[in-house]
């Protein structure tokens, strides 16, 4: 039967461009659907606007840094509108980017949604019809709000990124990457931020020490922190202070002027026409792949995030070149879902690869070690600021082989990527040892650790 091209990806973010690239590097004829912007939620929605109001952030305590250490600078507020602009200017750039990269790949972008007929055809907005021998879903996920009557007050992630100023005060509810995130970036930028927490800790992903001590250098900027609080509804305040009230148990008095939902994303996949082409999705809506990305029908993928691999860009993107690799190039390594590093870019931001200390005395029991450091670094010493690092690592056997490394700390985000290579070439703490520090840094914490 004749096909009018050899892929056709759904969906034009993280996975989806990575995919089409490498796909079309191999020599694949390939179109790509992509309704929205070029880039998907990372570029749009996610990781670069997100750092962007993050570096705002860094560089607005800085200032205070700054300040305490002798240089005259005026208490200010961020321009955030001004900020804004050079945010977006740098985000259309990267449209502007992949524009080219896809003319010059000569992969056909139609910037339309497209819903799927049968195991090889995909129909398109307008109702044109597309075959293929291959198919890959790449539609990504959405933000959730819980089922809590006035849920429509409060908005979500995507909500804070057409924000122009800071509202005076904040909720986040959820104590994940996200609410971690927002919240920092907003304390920072002049907002009185509370966080509800239905659990009893931050991040739970992550080591506990460490979310204890974010926790603990967050409620030193000024963020409340409420745990174990489950709410049951919000309700708009009238009068001459207008704003939204947070109902439930452990929630405070006050009212908010914004109410932002962090509480985790759901995939992209009602309405896909999935149940005509065959393709299983699990209760909760993810498409079900194997460890290679291929779905119950030969012909269909996916990656990304919606699947259930870890919703992170360079999962999505090191997902789909993989699986480019395999169907075009003859190449065949699946991704290693053991070591992905993965950063909370929280102030000071957090990061981890590995396993935490739990995780690894519920696989090896009294073979796991710990080492830690906790210090001051430099700068926040010389400015007497009360902000510490916590660097630990976990260790199992005799030789001490390293299986996680969990860093709290100015430049942690940096410093993970190098240790995180280490880690997966199986070093052990003497490896660590054995290597000669870089003084002073944070980093030689690391090497110096015992
Ligand atoms: C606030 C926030 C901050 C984040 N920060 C980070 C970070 O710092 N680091 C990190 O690694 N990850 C971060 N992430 C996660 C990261 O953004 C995602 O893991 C990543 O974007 C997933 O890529 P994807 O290709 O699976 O989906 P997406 O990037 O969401 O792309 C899916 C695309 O499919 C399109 N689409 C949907 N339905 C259809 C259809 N029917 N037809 C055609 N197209 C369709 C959508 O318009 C969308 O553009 C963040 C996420 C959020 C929300
Ligand atoms: N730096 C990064 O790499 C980065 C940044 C942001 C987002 N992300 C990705 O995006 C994903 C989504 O982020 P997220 O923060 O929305 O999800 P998350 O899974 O990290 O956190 C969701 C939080 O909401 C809570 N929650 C869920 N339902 C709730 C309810 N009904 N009431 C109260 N709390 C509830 C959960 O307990 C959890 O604390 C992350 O898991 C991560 O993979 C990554």
């Amino acid at each position: 039967m004749h096909q009018d091209f050899d892929l056709i990806v759904i969906g034009g973010g993280s996975g989806g461009l990575a995919a089409a690239f490498r796909a079309s590097s191999h020599g694949a004829k390939v179109a790509m659907l992509e309704p929205a912007l070029l880039g998907g939620t990372c570029v749009n929605l996610g990781c670069v606007p997100k750092k962007a109001m993050w570096l705002a952030a860094d560089m607005g305590l800085r200032l205070g840094v700054a300040r305490t250490l002798g240089f005259p600078v005026p208490p200010m507020t961020l321009d955030w509108q001004a900020f804004v602009a050079h945010r977006q200017r740098y985000i259309a750039n990267i449209h502007d980017s992949y524009r080219k990269r896809l003319d010059d790949a000569g992969i056909a972008w139609l910037p339309l949604r497209g819903t799927l007929r049968d195991a090889h055809t995909v129909e398109c907005e307008d109702g044109v019809r597309l075959r293929a021998r291959r198919l890959l879903i790449a539609t990504g996920a959405h933000p959730r709000k819980p089922d809590i009557p006035g849920a429509e007050l409060g908005g979500v992630s995507d909500d804070f990124f057409h924000w122009v100023a800071p509202p005076p005060r904040v909720a986040l509810v959820g104590g994940g990457y996200i609410a971690v995130e927002l919240a920092g970036v907003l304390q920072a930028l002049g907002s009185q931020v509370d966080v509800f927490v239905r659990g009893h800790r931050l991040i739970t992903s992550f080591d506990a020490e460490l979310a204890g001590q974010l926790a603990e250098d967050y409620r030193q900027a000024g963020v409340r922190v409420h745990v174990d609080c489950k709410l049951t509804a919000l309700k708009r305040v009238g009068g001459e202070d207008p704003g939204i009230r947070v109902h439930g148990d452990g929630a405070p008095e006050h009212h908010f002027d914004q109410v932002i939902f962090a509480t985790g994303r759901r995939p992209n996949t009602a309405s896909l026409g999935l149940d005509a082409a065959g393709v299983a999705v699990d209760e909760l809506g993810y498409v079900v792949v194997d460890g290679r990305h291929a779905t119950n029908v030969d012909s269909v993928f996916a990656v990304g995030d919606v699947t259930r691999d870890p919703a992170l860009t360079p999962v999505a993107i090191a997902a789909a070149r993989r699986l480019m690799d395999r169907l075009y190039g003859g190449r065949d390594e699946p991704l290693d879902r053991d070591h992905i590093p993965s950063v909370v870019f929280s102030h000071p931001p957090i990061g981890m690869v590995g396993l935490t200390e739990q995780a690894a005395r519920e696989r090896h029991g009294d073979a796991v070690s710990t080492v830690r450091a906790s210090f001051r670094p430099m700068l926040h010493a010389l400015a007497d600021s009360p902000q510490r690092s916590l660097f630990k690592l976990v260790c199992v056997g005799a030789e001490r082989r390293v299986v996680g490394i969990h860093l709290l700390g100015e430049a942690a985000d940096e410093i993970l990527q190098g240790f995180a290579v280490a880690l997966k070439r199986g070093i052990t703490l003497d490896d660590l040892h054995d290597t000669v520090a870089i003084h002073p840094t944070s980093a030689e914490e690391v090497v110096l650790m015992r």
